[in-house]
């Protein structure tokens, strides 16, 4: 299991973006290339989900999607992983339990979308996970404000960090967390896989 784990070294700032990538496109590519700069990480893997426990409807099977994020996602900080069906686990909060007993001393950041720091609270020991690592959250189209406004957004005020001081957010003792402005791609995985093309305008 753990080797193959990508190279890890103490003291490395490790971002986490998990996700269905159903299909990976190129919002997913933006967010990846903007949280490695903004929050000055070394590396980012992307943990491609078994399936998201929110989610009723299944995922097209993990093999095809992990080569489709190969094919996009070329970047020699970038790490397409299988590590939650290597580890066997579903929830977020246990994958970093996991993977901070397997990489002490790494500074791990988990990274979203703003849409799902709306729905935060509804995710399993959310606050656990609050407490675990910094939240790097990446503005996304029609839900930056609502994130603004959500209730993890209430609860965890007094510990969100201005983004001019965003490179720290991997050191930071947590609970701490960014809302990275950023010019928005209206791209998604249900729009391609829907067929359609994406709005242009820039909302919420
Ligand atoms: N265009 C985007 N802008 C900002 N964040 C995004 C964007 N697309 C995806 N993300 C974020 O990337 C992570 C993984 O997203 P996911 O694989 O579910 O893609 P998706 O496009 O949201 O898929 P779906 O449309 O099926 O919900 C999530 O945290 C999501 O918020
Ligand atoms: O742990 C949870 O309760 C939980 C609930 C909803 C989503 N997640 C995780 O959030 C990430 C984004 O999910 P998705 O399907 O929107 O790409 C992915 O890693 C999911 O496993 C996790």
């Amino acid at each position: 299991m753990i080797a193959k784990t990508p190279l890890v070294l103490p003291g490395m700032r490790i971002g986490l973006l998990g996700g269905s990538f159903d299909p990976a496109h190129e919002g997913h590519v933006h967010i990846t290339e903007n949280a490695l700069c903004r929050f000055g990480l070394d590396r980012v893997w992307w943990l491609v989900s078994p399936g998201n426990p929110l989610k009723t409807q299944g995922p097209a099977p993990i093999d095809a999607r992990i080569d489709k994020a190969r094919q996009l996602m070329r970047h020699p900080k970038v790490d397409i992983t299988d590590i939650e069906a290597q580890l066997g686990t579903r929830l977020t909060v246990d994958t970093i339990a996991a993977l901070q007993r397997q990489c002490p001393g790494v500074h791990f950041v988990w990274l979203m979308g703003s849409d799902n720091l709306v729905q935060f609270d509804r995710w399993d020991r959310w606050n656990e996970i609050a407490q675990r690592v910094p939240l790097g959250v990446l503005a996304r189209p029609g839900s930056r404000l609502a994130a603004r406004r959500s209730r993890t957004a209430r609860i965890l005020r007094r510990w969100r960090l201005p983004e001019a001081n965003a490179r720290l957010l991997p050191v930071m003792n947590t609970p701490a967390w960014v809302l990275a402005n950023l010019p928005m791609s209206h791209l998604s995985s249900t729009l391609i896989r829907l067929g359609r093309s994406p709005q242009t305008e820039e909302t919420g």
